[in-house]
Formats: structure tokens, C-alpha cells, sequence
């Protein structure tokens, strides 16, 4: 069974006298220990896409379903309760509560989830190799350790599935470089992964691309 299948997504947006098609019948599948990269150019609708898949946004038509249970047409607490048991969001940056430290961060995820595990707490900051910046807030992070932070906090809870968008759009190369080790680390305890990137290095590494133009799966 797919960890997430989307079938024929449709979105619209009406802004104005503008309607535009964001998502036009995007179909996809991700199994356990995949990474997934979507590819696209700009405004081919990845984000939009990201964001039905998590159960953010509701398609205007098709369905999403995970773990083999519809989460789309659902009231957003469902949606929210399905989301938090089984998905880890991580995006460009924006990732952190800029109040709390690095490990504050990763235990507040899991004590909303009632999972707090100090070990695993531990576990991840090494994993990310934090543990000299565990105690420092956001806003002392560089770039690259803020990236990595956010990782930990996305895989707080061992989500079944990471939806990643644009994860590597604001690091450098080195950067981007442990962020696909950490992905394929993923990969080995069974971990789905699927990344909206404009990045060739992590497109060259996943197990399959999926090509969105105009809100339509073109190849994958
Ligand atoms: N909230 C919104 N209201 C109106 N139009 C929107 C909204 N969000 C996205 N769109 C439009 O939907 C289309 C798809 O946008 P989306 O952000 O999903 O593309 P993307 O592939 O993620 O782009 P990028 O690579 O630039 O992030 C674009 O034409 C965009 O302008």
C-alpha cells in the first residue's frame, strides 16, 4: 500500500477577475522508503501541491489519501490530527519558533503530538550534528544549521512521510549536500520522502522525479 496517493487533484484560484488553474488532474503515489523529488518550473503548482498532499489546502477536485484513509473533505482538525500522526512539513526556512532553542523546538513538536521522548530528542540533534548549537535560538543559526534544525523538528514525531518543499532554495552547497545524506538515511529505516526542489543534486539522487508543467504530471 502507498504511505500517500493523490488522485486527479484539481485546485483553483480566484483572485479578481483572475481564475488560475494551479493543479489540472495531478495523480501520484509514494511508497515507504522512497524519496520522491517533483520537479517544475516556477508556478507549475509544487507548493499548491505539497500543500493538498499534507492536507493544508483542500483540491477543489480529486482526493488525497493517506496511509490508505481519505484526508481530503475532512474538517480541518481531522485533517490537522492525520497530518500530525503522519507527516513532517519542512520548508524553505520559516521552520523554527524563533522564541524557543533548537531542542525547545523539536520538544514542543512532540509534546503537541503527546510524544515526548527525551532520547529521541537527543538522538535527532545528534543525527542533524546540533548538538554543540542544541541550546541556541533561531536567530544564532547560520543558515545551513537552521536547515538542519528544521529537519529535526519535521522528524520529531517519525513521521511516516517528509513533505519538503523547496528545502534546499536558502542553504549552500555543503549544506545541501547533508541534507540529502540525512534524506537517504531516511530512506534506509523504510521513510518516505518527497521534495519539491529546483535542486539537480537532489533530483539526481531520488529514486524517481515526478515533472509538473501547468498543474499537470508530464512525466513520472
Ligand atoms: N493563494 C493563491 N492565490 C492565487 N493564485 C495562487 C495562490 N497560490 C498559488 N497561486 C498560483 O497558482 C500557480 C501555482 O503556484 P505554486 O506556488 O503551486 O507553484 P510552484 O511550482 O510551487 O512555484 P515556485 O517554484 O515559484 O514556488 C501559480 O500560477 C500561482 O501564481
Amino acid at each position: 500500500m502507498p504511505i500517500l496517493e493523490a488522485f486527479e487533484l484539481y485546485r483553483f484560484y480566484h483572485a479578481r477577475e483572475e481564475e488560475t488553474l494551479a493543479l489540472r488532474g495531478a495523480s501520484i503515489q509514494i511508497a515507504k522508503g522512497e524519496i520522491v523529488v517533483v520537479m517544475g518550473a516556477s508556478g507549475s503548482g509544487k507548493s499548491t501541491l505539497l500543500a493538498c498532499l499534507a492536507g493544508l489546502d483542500e483540491p477543489d477536485g480529486g482526493y488525497v489519501e493517506l496511509v490508505g484513509k481519505r484526508l481530503t473533505r475532512r474538517p480541518e482538525f481531522e485533517r490537522a490530527r492525520m497530518r500530525a500522526a503522519n507527516i513532517g512539513i519542512l520548508l524553505q526556512s520559516g521552520n523554527l519558533f524563533e522564541y524557543l532553542s533548537v531542542e525547545d523546538n523539536i520538544r514542543l513538536k512532540m509534546h503537541l503530538a503527546r510524544k515526548l521522548d527525551e532520547q529521541r530528542v537527543k538522538d535527532l540533534i545528534a543525527w542533524v550534528g546540533l548538538q554543540e548549537r542544541s541550546k541556541a535560538r533561531p536567530s544564532q543559526l547560520s543558515g545551513g544549521e537552521a536547515a538542519r534544525a528544521g529537519l529535526a523538528v519535521a522528524l520529531a514525531t517519525n513521521p511516516s512521510l517528509l513533505l519538503a518543499d523547496e528545502p534546499t532554495g536558502e542553504v549552500d552547497a555543503e549544506t545541501e549536500l547533508k541534507l540529502l545524506n540525512l534524506f537517504k538515511a531516511r530512506r534506509q529505516e523504510g521513510g518516505a520522502t518527497l521534495i519539491a526542489t529546483h535542486s539537480n543534486l537532489l533530483a539526481a539522487h531520488a529514486d524517481r522525479i515526478i515533472q509538473l508543467q501547468d498543474g499537470r504530471v508530464i512525466y513520472g
